[in-house]
């Protein structure tokens, strides 16, 4: 677990108060449980008839059973039992369950058909009822109860790391660990079972409630923890035929239960929120108070009015505590295409993504503002920028291939785009497509493609076309052309020239590389770790650099002629 991790976790208390006091009554109950023979002075096990059904009293705070024995020292040594074997079958199941899973979700084929069928297979009984013919079967005491459990459990952890492990098969940097010659097992273990660790566990923590139940529904039936032996479930049998004349003989180990299953499963809960880097902070924007707009944003076409599309004021944003940017600030007109240039991290993809309203915890904006067409997106719901994403602001990223869905064709893609944002008739949002189509150079015919059947150039005309396609007034392109061959870089780029001259959008272009933002951009601005650093007309500031960032990436254009410093 790494430390932003272990701080996030150890930030729960705070952030959630009932999380923190179940817990700490939980660790309290498992102490106390621990040092049950230090603590509590009654024996569980001595019989005294002449103390039979007494009522809670001083000498016993929770009265005495049938038999006379103390109900108190019953429960917290019956909780040693209920809350080890607990422990013990959710260890055996998540390890089982994580192993078995993701060796089939990772190998696939046979191995995997095999795994499945038995999953299915013992996915098909009925939990409770599987368990009770195992443990009937086995007949074995505390050991037939842990056999029995695990039995019902593993399947259900397997089955979700399977299909983890199955996601994770194809992903880059597994693929990458193939292509290095990493065995199958070296990536099983560092990173299909590494990645799939944080979900297991919090999986293991969810089910430990469920275990409980299972331990205390099995001896309640006469399957588990043999008496005299004390166990929560066995106490509730025991308490069963007494339950009118006796009510504090089931008192105690049904608020036990009751608490112990309660707390875990919240406290579960609470640790998956906790760890979970997305969740946010604080309640998304209870910091803004401005009213979102109701009225859409102005169409586009003839009648534009306002002259500046974006303005970007003071933005600050942070990830988790640490600064993403500060005091950004930049505006883009009607027509016009401002470049955003800046190394590798400086932070233009997390403008570009805020500029979409696409941030997600734990990015937060602190300060600053955005404004999107003349208004103040500060206040603006999910359902505003809904109505303004892909209708009015298009957003092509550098790889169209995350960005097209694999199943559905390109026409069907365009067309639903339309649809989203037009009550329009299937062929009329198919003309429409096909007119995009046409307008980024792509062949009519094309509709029919799957994304998988194009060219990396094809694929970003597609996803140039799918940001175009209600004809934004303005388009956010995120490095639009680093994944393509100069030739067809240079393609785009022109052709991106001329969509922004066809229709009048504004543009903001965002690239590492000076040289294609001088092409396409008559203003530029220069983010440096989170700030623009220089912002003005592209041959200004390249003609004459003044920050040494912005003096770096000239003198990475060749023939420039302009001496950078050795960082930006
Ligand atoms: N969701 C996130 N959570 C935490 N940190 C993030 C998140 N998104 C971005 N960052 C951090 O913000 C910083 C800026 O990232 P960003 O992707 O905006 O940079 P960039 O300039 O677009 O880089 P590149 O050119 O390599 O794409 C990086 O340090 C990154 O680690």
């Amino acid at each position: 677990m790494d430390a932003r991790a272990r701080r996030r976790l150890l930030r729960i208390p705070r952030r959630d108060p009932v999380a923190g006091l179940l817990l700490a009554g939980l660790l309290l109950a498992v102490l106390v449980m621990a040092a049950a023979p230090l603590l509590i002075g009654a024996d569980p096990l001595a019989v005294d008839y002449g103390q039979a059904g007494s009522p809670p009293s001083a000498a016993h705070p929770l009265g005495t059973d049938s038999f006379g024995r103390d109900v108190l020292a019953r429960v917290v040594h019956g909780g040693r039992a209920s809350l080890s074997t607990a422990g013990l079958v959710v260890l055996i199941t998540v390890t089982t369950g994580a192993v078995v899973g993701a060796v089939g979700g990772y190998l696939g084929g046979w191995a995997d058909l095999v795994i499945t069928r038995i999953i299915d297979v013992f996915l098909a009984f009925p939990r409770l009822v599987l368990a009770i013919a195992v443990a009937a079967l086995v007949d074995g005491g505390l050991g037939g109860l842990v056999l029995a459990l695990c039995a019902v459990s593993w399947p259900g952890h397997a089955r979700v790391v399977r299909g983890y492990a199955m996601r994770l098969r194809d992903e880059g940097y597994v693929v990458a660990a193939r292509c290095a010659g990493a065995s199958h097992w070296r990536i099983l273990w560092s990173h299909v079972l590494g990645t799939v660790l944080g979900p297991v566990v919090i999986l293991a923590m969810v089910d430990v409630g469920e275990v409980i139940i299972g331990v205390a529904g099995l001896s309640f039936l006469g399957l588990g923890v043999r008496p005299p032996s004390p166990e929560w479930g066995g106490m509730l049998n025991e308490a069963r035929a007494f339950m009118e004349d006796q009510p504090w003989t089931f008192l105690g180990p049904g608020a036990a239960i009751c608490f112990v299953v309660l707390a875990v499963t919240y406290v579960g809960d609470a640790i998956r929120d906790g760890l979970d880097p997305r969740r946010p902070r604080l309640p998304e924007r209870r910091r803004r108070a401005a009213a979102p707009p109701r009225e859409e944003a102005p169409p586009s076409g003839a009648g534009h009015t306002v002259p500046v599309l974006a303005r970007v004021r003071d933005l600050a944003v942070t990830a988790g505590g640490d600064r993403i940017l500060s005091g950004a600030s930049l505006e883009i007109r009607a027509g016009e295409c401002v470049g955003l240039i800046g190394a590798s991290g400086s932070g233009k993809s997390t403008l570009a993504h805020v500029l979409m309203g696409l941030q997600r915890p734990p990015l937060a904006v602190e300060a600053g503002a955005v404004e999107l067409f003349g208004q103040d997106t500060g206040g603006w719901g999910r359902e505003d920028w809904r109505r303004v994403r892909g209708r009015h602001v298009g957003l092509v990223t550098q790889d169209p291939l995350n960005a097209l869905n694999p199943v559905l064709t390109v026409g069907a893609q365009l067309t639903e785009a339309v649809r989203a944002h037009h009550r329009a008739s299937r062929a009329r949002a198919r003309a429409v497509a096909l007119e995009t189509l046409a307008l980024v150079r792509l062949p009519g015919p094309l509709e029919r493609a799957y994304p998988h059947q194009l060219s990396g150039g094809m694929r970003q005309r597609v996803a140039i076309a799918m940001a175009l396609v209600n004809r934004p007034r303005l388009l956010i392109c995120d490095e639009p052309t680093t994944a393509l061959d100069v030739s067809t870089q240079a393609r785009i780029l022109e052709e991106l020239a001329a969509l922004r001259a066809t229709l009048g959008i504004g543009m903001l272009f965002i690239s590492h590389d000076l040289r294609l933002v001088t092409q396409v951009a008559e203003r530029v601005a220069v983010l440096h770790e989170g700030r623009v650093v220089e912002y003005g007309e592209v041959g200004t500031v390249v003609g004459s650099p003044r920050h040494p960032c912005t003096r770096r990436l000239v003198a990475a254009v060749p023939g420039t002629g302009v001496a950078g410093s050795p960082r930006c």
